[in-house]
């Protein structure tokens, strides 16, 4: 059961009442108790040119493996060509950084309600030692269209309603390239992975927002997560650094690429590929000078398909790894609040 909503951090940090312990992130979680600000090598991000994938040259070849490599090993990719103008994507960040620079009486007009998790606000607390992320955040459906629900959709500031929906829409052509190329690049028949996910897949959007933050060494902005999408489209901060990603046990940085769309594989990708697409832990830590934005885009299954590994990727040299499920969202959710892994939950 959600518990009362606090402050957001915004707001926490306008009211000056200093810093409440409960964002401290607990030292038993990776990283045991090092800084969280302590200086980890960069990550190079592979790029994929996304016009090329569909070529039966050799060119399109390259682009798969590429592809293949970058999934199977960090669970991330850049994604070139991708048919989203800068101007676009420069839009959606400025607009984005202007709702969160709102005043907090117009921003609640779109709040999030007990329970509900379209909408304005900070985490969702489920217990009183769960400790909290410094970010705030407005979360929403936007696809189908059908599913949308407007009144969570900013009206402030102007245009922000009618940038979304034509991200959205964009991001829409990319995703079923993205699938259809995941597919071709593991040798499988390219709609395996749409017709599993559903005709007509749901796509969420979050738009974060990290504040600055006077303990960027005790206090995570986005506490160390996958994300229970089967991948997600990921917008990062053009200026401001801070997303980590976790591999062999060792945290490194993503590099600041301006204007790219970044793939990040998702659970459920992971569970459809039989666990050979990686679905990365990562995390994202504060800044104590600047604020930071990122806009996530989570492509989810619809909630009543049946998700399992795809056959052609299970044989007696790869056993089968995962269960078969129906609303991933659900366990994901249990589990992430408990600060587990959730895809352990499904393992067969
Ligand atoms: O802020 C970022 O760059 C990453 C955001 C993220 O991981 C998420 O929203 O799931
Ligand atoms: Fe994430």
């Amino acid at each position: 059961m959600e518990m009362p909503k606090l402050k957001t951090v915004q707001e926490l940090v306008a009211s000056g009442e200093g810093l409440p312990e409960r964002y401290f992130y607990p030292p038993t979680h990776d990283g045991e108790g090092q800084p969280l600000n302590g200086l980890v090598p960069e990550m190079e991000i592979s790029a994929i040119d996304l016009s090329l994938i569909f070529s039966s040259s050799d060119e399109g070849q390259k682009e798969l493996s590429k592809l293949h490599s970058a999934l199977s090993t960090w669970g991330i990719v850049q994604v070139m060509n991708n048919g989203v103008t800068e101007a676009l994507l420069d839009k959606v960040y400025a607009q984005t950084k202007q709702f969160f620079a709102f005043p907090t009486e117009e921003k609640e007009k779109y709040a999030r309600e007990i329970g509900g998790y379209q909408g304005y606000g900070n985490d969702t607390i489920f217990s009183n030692d769960q400790a909290l992320d410094w970010m705030d955040r407005l979360h929403l459906r936007t696809y189908p269209e059908d599913l949308r629900e407007l009144k969570f959709w900013p009206e402030i500031p102007t245009g922000f309603r009618e940038t979304l929906h034509e991200y959205t829409m964009k991001l829409k052509i990319i995703r079923e390239q993205l699938f259809k190329g995941m597919a071709r690049s593991l040798k499988l028949e390219e709609n395996c992975f749409l017709e599993m996910c559903g005709e007509n897949s749901i796509m969420e959007t979050r738009f974060n927002m990290y504040p600055p933050c006077p303990r960027p060494d005790k206090v995570i902005a986005h506490r160390p997560h996958t994300d229970g999408s089967a991948f997600t489209l990921l917008l990062p901060d053009k200026n401001v650094e801070g997303l980590q990603f976790l591999k062999d046990g060792n945290w490194y940085k993503a590099p600041i690429i301006p204007d790219t769309i970044l793939v990040t594989v998702g659970d459920v990708l992971q569970i459809m590929s039989n666990g050979v697409y990686k679905s990365p832990v990562h995390r994202v830590v504060s800044n104590r000078e600047k604020e930071r934005i990122s806009v996530a885009t989570f492509c989810f299954p619809h909630a009543e398909q049946v998700i399992q590994p795809v056959e052609g990727l299970v044989s007696e040299a790869r056993p089968r790894l995962y269960k078969t499920i129906k609303n991933y969202a659900e366990i994901y959710f249990k589990y992430y609040h408990q600060g587990g892994r959730p895809l352990e939950a499904v393992l067969i």
